[in-house]
């Protein structure tokens, strides 16, 4: 069980909804600066999500708590996150698994699904935490949403 705080969002959205999750996952960094984070090894993912809208669906929800974790824990759960393509280059930067890449893979990834959704929900903001010492807050910019 988790309950943690996390860092708030300002904005006029009558919903806010927040969902945690917790994955255990593989990674390594593709880049000699990584030091020891160029071997393989794992964490266990603490992540929070924040998201916004004006109106509900025809469930009453802004959006189905059940289809965030399908988007993030069932994709990432028990792999190696340079398994997945999003994250197999080896020369991109943007696409190693370091916190920053996996928290703005995971906004991308979940704003993508709400865009289907004709109550056009806003994903606000991604925390993932990668040790107890360490974490990244990404949250998109206006010109990141396609509405
Ligand atoms: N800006 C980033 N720096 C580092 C990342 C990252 O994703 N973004 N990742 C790592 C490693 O993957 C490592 O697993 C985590 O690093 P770190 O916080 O140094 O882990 P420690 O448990 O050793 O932290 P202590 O506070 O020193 O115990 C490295 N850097
Ligand atoms: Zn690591």
């Amino acid at each position: 069980m988790l309950y943690q705080s996390y860092p708030q969002v300002n904005h006029q959205f009558r919903y806010e909804l927040n969902k945690d999750m917790h994955m255990a996952a593989a990674h390594f960094i593709p880049n000699e600066q990584a030091g020891k984070c160029q071997d393989i090894h794992g964490h266990t993912y603490v992540i929070n999500v924040t998201i916004a809208g004006d109106s509900l669906d025809e469930s009453g929800f802004l959006v189905n708590f059940q289809l965030l974790k399908e988007i993030v824990h069932k994709r990432y759960d028990h792999t190696l996150l340079n398994d997945h393509d999003e994250y197999a280059s080896q020369e991109d930067p943007n696409q190693f698994p370091t916190t920053e890449v996996v928290a703005r893979v995971i906004w991308e990834r979940i704003q993508k699904e709400l865009d289907q959704r004709l109550n056009k929900p806003r994903c606000l903001q991604v925390f993932v935490r990668e040790t107890p010492t360490s974490y990244v807050v990404y949250r998109p910019k206006e010109e990141d949403f396609s509405e």
